[in-house]
């Protein structure tokens, strides 16, 4: 079982993520995930704190010489921001005299609608949407994007799984269906601004996040993460909390903004008939597959041996800047919501963070069906239960 945990606040000094669960020789190095946070703050439509600020990475347990150990993988990503931030997100307590002069440390009390200020206020008892906002904050998200990128890497090199993403849309502009990066194609989605397949659909995507920029407004979107190379199997379907779809949803869920996921056609499935929803099955010469992969790789709750295929979608940033109303929560009057700075889309990030996710599950899924305690076991298992299978 692969077990993951991250810490930090968006301010504060710096992110911590711990890995659990991962087999030894995994090939990793800081460099590796240096890369991955570089891609994490890619994307047309992110604030201004993403041009200033950097990602200080440094792995600080269960890797040695550029190999994971088995042990406990540990990862420090520094907030270059802190200085900034030093008192404001002091973990000791601070002279109150200096709190009050500095005009940083005064108490946000104007909670954003759809953000986590007013109901965290409420559920943690404070009066100050400090502490909330600083913790809810998608900066975490750069914790898992680290420890994602050693995931993916176990995927690659244990299995020879790829996992690739694409913006499929912002707003309301869309990348016509079944344009999608193939196994190899990582690096040529990042060089687009929004990080979309379709150059026609990436042109409309950055139109309309420079007109919500102009209107002081935001936007969401639809992500979609592939998995190349999967072996049938991963997941089951004997119960809920072991079915495949289940546990990337709801890793897919658990990133800041996103409101739905959905494997495959999803929701568009819906609209069919049972003979034009479903995948019918034949026999080459290479093995058993699937005519189409509208299920996205996934029946019964287990992977089938086609790419896989999931969808999250991402609500609009909610520091709008033409401010929404609210209410002062000292003074219970009406007033306009906290907004210093902000991204106008980070759809293109949280395309990366789902990357992560997926190929966290992946990791976990693999780790469950594999067992081994180094890499070399897993692709031994993996290559013993491929030859052995009755259906190939
Ligand atoms: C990569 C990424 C960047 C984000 N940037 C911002 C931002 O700059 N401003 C903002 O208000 N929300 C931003 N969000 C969304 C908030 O973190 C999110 O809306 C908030 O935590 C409330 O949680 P909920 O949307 O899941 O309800 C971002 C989300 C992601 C995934
Ligand atoms: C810092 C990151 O994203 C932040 C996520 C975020 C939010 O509310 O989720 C709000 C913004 O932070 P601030 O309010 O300090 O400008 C983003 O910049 C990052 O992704 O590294």
């Amino acid at each position: 079982m692969l077990r993951w945990l991250t810490a930090g606040e968006s301010h504060g000094p710096e992110l911590v993520a711990i890995l659990e669960g991962l087999p030894a020789g995994v090939g990793v190095t800081t460099a590796d995930i240096d890369e991955a946070l570089r891609r994490r703050r890619l994307g047309y439509g992110r604030g201004a704190r993403m041009k200033f600020e950097r990602d200080e990475v440094s792995i600080v347990g269960g890797v040695r010489h550029g190999r994971t150990q088995g042990g406990p993988v540990a990862v420090r990503v520094g907030n270059t921001e802190w200085p900034k931030w030093e008192t404001v997100m002091s973990p000791d307590p601070v002279d109150p005299e200096v709190l009050a002069s500095q005009a940083r440390n005064a108490p946000l009390s104007r909670p954003r609608p759809g953000h986590a200020d007013l109901s965290g206020m409420q559920k943690y008892g404070f009066d100050d949407a400090r502490p909330i906002l600083d913790r809810a904050s998608a900066r975490e998200t750069a914790a898992r994007v680290a420890l994602g990128e050693v995931a993916r890497r176990f995927l690659h090199q244990a299995l020879g799984v790829s996992v690739v993403s694409h913006v499929v849309s912002i707003g309301t502009a869309e990348a016509p269906d079944g344009v999608v990066p193939g196994p190899g194609d990582l690096a040529a989605v990042d060089e687009d601004p929004v990080r979309c397949v379709d150059p026609d659909a990436s042109r409309r995507m950055v139109e309309e996040i420079d007109a919500a920029r102009k209107d002081g407004d935001t936007l969401g979107g639809v992500v979609e993460v592939l998995a190349y190379g999967l072996p049938p199997g991963l997941g089951s379907y004997v119960h809920w909390d072991r079915r495949l779809d289940s546990r990337l949803a709801a890793a897919l869920m658990g990133i800041q903004a996103i409101k739905g996921v959905a494997v495959g056609d999803g929701f568009e499935t819906t609209r069919r008939r049972g003979s034009a929803a479903h995948d019918e099955i034949e026999n080459t010469p290479e093995g058993v597959r699937r005519i189409t992969n509208r299920a996205g790789g996934v029946e019964g709750g287990m992977t089938n041996g086609e790419p896989l295929r999931v969808r999250a979608a991402m609500k609009p940033i909610s520091t709008v800047p033409r401010a929404l109303s609210t209410i002062d929560v000292l003074t219970g009057e009406p007033a306009k919501a906290i907004n210093q700075r902000s991204d106008v889309c980070a759809v293109p990030a949280a395309a990366v963070v789902a990357e992560a996710m997926v190929s966290l599950v992946l990791a976990d899924a693999a780790v469950e069906k594999f067992g081994g305690d180094s890499v070399e076991e897993v692709a031994r298992n993996l290559s013993g239960y491929l030859s052995s299978l009755v259906i190939k």
